[in-house]
């Protein structure tokens, strides 16, 4: 899985110059292309143009004088199949203001999917237009996401027994989330509660408030008020959030709760293939541990992935005339027998081999198709098989995206700091209301990287699949990043890390940058199955090869 750059820290510095600009540097993770004001309660993020006149490089060659760096036009590569539009559907650009409730502008993104014929590197996304540093060259919507679950199964007994049946008391110790866009439940008494957890203690200090609660955009989950909904299986509370009844699945609202019977059919399908999967991928071996009690491994992130999007597929090819025709996933790297090399799925031994292994997802193929979903025989599933299944984990593995959406606290955060502008920064009250924050936080003093330690508690960590992005080719001196975008859960941003020129190939980097050249040609291999043929691996080969030491971190 790919991860999303992370954000820079908080910290309350009061010599610090009390801008926008400034608050925002702050807040972390924000370019400075952005600018925020508050409009009926909404943070607005406005995209205003880039630093550079983009109309000034249009010309290529003018573009390869300017920015001194090839722009790979030289490599032979074709632009691909109109089938490509597939991979464009989740994603745009924002072309003036943008807030996740009005009607925004959005464009097509300046891409183009190319064919690269003179390497291993297969499909590739260039850039059509020139891409001032810092700019956000799109915006995409996960096709299929879900949050990271550390299910924590509970036997009831302490026995193998328990283990085998259906029976388990599953525990999701995550983040509460909606489970379709990913936006954070938690309230602000989260945080409270875990620190004194920590401490070993109760929760119980009435006193400790925070200040501006109005401004924490989730109230406590409150379901006795709660009226149920005529014909459904969920309840509201009287802040709009929904519940469902009987797989207890969290929604921020109607519309995100409809989208996700829509793509999946139910909630209880997915709690319900949540819950068993650790069983369905427990080790043959395990089952004989006599020691091993109410040990569950979680199952690995593009497992889940993966048979969530076989949900979704199985749901596709019920309303699209039985096909999968046409449809984004053929679009992406990833096969069936990449599971072996990946080591995905249930581990079991070979039949001929005494200490060799393979990988199956055959019982989870199984209880998906006649537990689940009971559509084994009843009608031509011959598509729906267990290679595609491997197929999509694969796909999963290689493309997947892992990232932290947002926490309530920064948006809670800047109203923090905006409201004590009427009595500034240096003013008592902002003082108080910064002591109280602390208090809740169980610190001393607000501290840089407090927004982090937040996030852990309230913000969900989601792994999710993104069809544009997953053309993106890595490089070890990638010239874009990935960002968890700011306003919308479940969006990446991906934004230009230096200038791009027209025509330039868009790289980012699926590993650490700090790692050396063999840790990230190990890690390359191990977890993406390629030998990385970027411009610094090329160069750095040549260069070891020429016996130089001075070039190349091995
Ligand atoms: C997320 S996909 C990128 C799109 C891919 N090239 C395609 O045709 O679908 C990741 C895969 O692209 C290939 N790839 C990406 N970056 C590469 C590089 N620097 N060198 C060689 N192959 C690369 C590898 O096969 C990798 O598993």
């Amino acid at each position: 899985m790919m991860m999303c750059n992370g954000d820079r820290g908080i910290d309350d510095d009061d010599d610090e110059d009390d801008s926008e600009a400034c608050l925002m540097e702050l807040l972390g993770g924000i370019t400075i292309h952005h600018e925020w004001r508050e409009e009926d309660n909404n943070i607005v993020a406005k995209v205003t143009p880039g630093l550079v006149d983009p109309s000034t490089y249009m010309d290529l060659k003018k573009a390869k004088r300017e920015l001194g760096r090839p722009t790979f036009r030289d490599t032979i590569r074709e632009p691909c199949d109109n089938n490509d539009e597939v991979l464009f559907q989740n994603a745009f650009v924002c072309s003036e203001s943008f807030t996740s409730t009005s009607n925004h502008k959005i464009q097509r993104p300046p891409l183009q999917i190319v064919h690269f014929k003179d390497n291993d590197r297969g499909n590739g996304s260039v850039a059509s237009r020139f891409l001032p540093k810092g700019q956000v060259i799109y915006t995409e919507r996960a096709a299929v996401a879900t949050q990271q679950l550390l299910l924590l199964l509970q036997p009831t007994k302490n026995s193998r027994e328990d283990l085998k049946s259906s029976n388990l008391t599953a525990i999701q110790d995550t983040v509460q989330a909606c489970q379709q866009c990913f936006r954070s439940l938690e309230h602000w008494t989260k945080l409270v509660r875990q620190q004194q957890t920590t401490d070993g203690q109760e929760f119980a200090q009435p006193s400790t408030s925070i200040p501006y609660p109005e401004l924490w955009p989730v109230l406590p989950l409150d379901f006795d008020i709660i009226q149920d909904v005529p014909n459904a299986a969920i309840r509201v509370d009287k802040y709009g959030r929904l519940q469902c009844t009987t797989c207890q699945s969290l929604f921020c609202s109607k519309s995100c709760h409809q989208q996700h019977v829509d793509q999946f059919g139910s909630c209880c399908l997915v709690q319900r293939l949540f819950h068993r999967l650790p069983l369905l991928l427990r080790d043959e071996h395990d089952n004989d541990d006599d020691d091993d009690e109410g040990v569950v491994t979680p199952p690995q992130s593009p497992v889940v992935l993966g048979s969530l999007l076989f949900l979704q597929l199985v749901r596709h090819y019920q309303t699209h005339g039985h096909s999968l025709q046409g449809h984004w996933i053929h679009r992406i790297c990833g096969t069936a027998s990449d599971l072996q090399k990946l080591e995905l799925g249930k581990r079991v031994q070979k039949q001929d081999g005494q200490s060799q292994w393979q990988y199956t997802l055959q019982p989870l193929h199984d209880y998906i198709m006649n537990d689940l979903l009971h559509i084994n025989g009843t009608q031509d599933t011959s598509i729906l098989s267990l290679d595609l299944l491997e197929s999509l984990v694969a796909k999963a593995a290689r493309n997947g995206v892992s990232l932290l959406t947002q926490s309530p606290f920064k948006p809670y955060y800047a109203g923090l700091l905006r409201k004590t502008n009427y009595g500034g920064r240096q003013s008592e009250a902002h003082h108080r209301n910064m002591q109280q924050l602390v208090t809740v936080l169980g610190q001393e003093s607000l501290y840089r990287g407090m927004d982090r330690d937040v996030d852990a508690m309230v913000a969900p960590e989601i792994t999710g699949l993104f069809p544009l992005t997953s053309q993106c080719n890595h490089s070890c001196e990638p010239n874009a990043q990935l960002q968890s975008q700011e306003f919308v859960d479940a969006h990446v941003d991906v934004v230009a890390l230096r200038d791009i020129a027209a025509g330039e190939e868009v790289c980012i980097s699926y590993v650490g940058r700090r790692n050396n050249r063999f840790q990230r040609r190990k890690e390359l291999r191990g977890r993406y199955l390629f030998d990385c043929q970027c411009e610094r691996c090329v160069k750095e080969g040549l260069e070891s090869s020429r016996g130089s030491s001075s070039i190349g971190d091995v």
